[in-house]
């Protein structure tokens, strides 16, 4: 696969420089552990397929994920890259909620520099329609979805705290005792970036004199990139807590990108029995993340089977007689056996 062979040419002039070639593109996750998260990347494997990508998807494990989830992310065609783990400054991350403290490795993506753009998704996102076009967005921004503050998630926050949420800002009005209101904020489990070397030593260098805070790396991606961050329609990153925060803000019909990150609703450990959970939109996206999950057509063929699938055979044997007579090719000849 093409990023693979940008990717060995880069490692080995060890200079690693954006290479002056076609722009490359791919998705890419991020999966540590050895549990069930990487059921979650082989269904988005599988419904990047569905949808008909055009792009490889590039899966940055943590060195605790075993050699056989990497097969397994392998087999279904990812392109699998280890990264060492990113930790917020010594000793403050009891600043930040425990869970997220792992997140901050998500920053390593920045380094993928084989790739002019890339679109960063979560293990826990499926992709139910293309959404290749996004790659095509103008360079130099950062794209995302709004996430909400009306989840007990947030009840730490002054957001929370009076009912205000980006998501309706006409319903209750940010006081003016309280300054500006907050920065538009994205959800940092799907967005459109570009690899740069220079940026992602910069965000490391920052992050080791931020204090760590409650949704870790999504608040410092929402610092860091603040002055060129740009919202995109909430198809593309539906956190499905908007099905009943903000009702009125979702066509469900509409939407591309489901992000099952609400408490409960990761398909592969779905109970049913948190919160929210025995909705019927909720128990039909379930099932529709369970229906790609165990549709073996989607299972991934290898890149000659693929090809071979659409292509019609063809006969080489005239394409070798005539480069043969022009004498274009001298086929090396094995030495004689005498
Ligand atoms: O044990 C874990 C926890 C998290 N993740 C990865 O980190 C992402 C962010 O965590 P999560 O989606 O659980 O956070 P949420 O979006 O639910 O807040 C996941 O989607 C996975 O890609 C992982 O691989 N293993
Ligand atoms: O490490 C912080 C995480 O913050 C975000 O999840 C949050 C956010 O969506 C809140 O709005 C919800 O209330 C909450 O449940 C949910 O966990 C990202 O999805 C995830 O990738 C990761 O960055
Ligand atoms: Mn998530």
């Amino acid at each position: 696969m093409a990023p693979e062979l940008v990717q060995t040419a880069v490692k080995t002039t060890g200079i690693v420089t954006k290479p002056a070639t076609v722009p490359s593109r791919a998705y890419v996750t991020f999966l540590a552990g050895n549990g069930d998260y990487v059921k979650g990347v082989v269904g988005l494997a599988k419904g990047l397929r569905k949808a008909k990508t055009q792009y490889p998807l590039v899966v940055a494990v943590l060195p605790d994920v075993p050699e056989e989830h990497r097969k397994i992310l392998e087999s279904q065609g990812c392109i699998v890259r280890e990264i060492e783990p990113v930790y917020p400054p010594e000793n403050q991350t009891q600043f930040a909620m425990a869970y997220y403290v792992i997140n901050y490795s998500k920053l390593r993506i920045w380094e993928f520099v084989e790739y002019s753009k890339m679109i960063y998704v979560d293990g826990d996102i499926q992709v139910y329609d293309n959404i290749d076009h996004l790659f095509d967005l103008p360079d130099g921004h950062f794209y995302a979805v709004m996430d909400c503050f009306c989840e007990k998630t947030w009840n730490h926050t002054p957001q929370y705290k009076i009912g205000y949420c980006q998501q309706c800002p006409d319903k209750v009005h940010w006081p003016a005792e309280l300054g500006q209101p907050p920065a538009l904020y994205f959800n940092a489990g799907m967005f459109v970036f570009e690899p740069s070397l220079s940026t992602y030593e910069d965000l490391l260098k920052t992050l080791k004199i931020t204090p760590p805070t409650s949704f870790a790396e999504q608040d410092f991606l929402n610092m860091y990139f603040k002055d060129i961050y740009k919202p995109i329609p909430l198809v593309y990153n539906l956190v499905l807590a908007m099905l009943w925060r903000h009702p009125e803000n979702v066509e469900l019909e509409k939407v591309k990108v489901v992000h099952y990150c609400a408490a409960g609703s990761k398909p592969w450990r779905y109970t049913g029995k948190e919160d929210n959970m025995q909705r019927e939109d909720i128990k039909m996206l379930i099932q529709k993340w369970w229906d790609i999950y165990n549709d073996e057509s989607l299972n991934y063929k290898g890149p000659v089977a693929a090809a071979e699938a659409d292509a019609e055979p063809v006969n080489l044997q005239p394409f070798i007689d005539a480069l043969s007579i022009a004498g274009a090719v001298q086929y090396v000849t094995a030495p004689s056996a005498a």
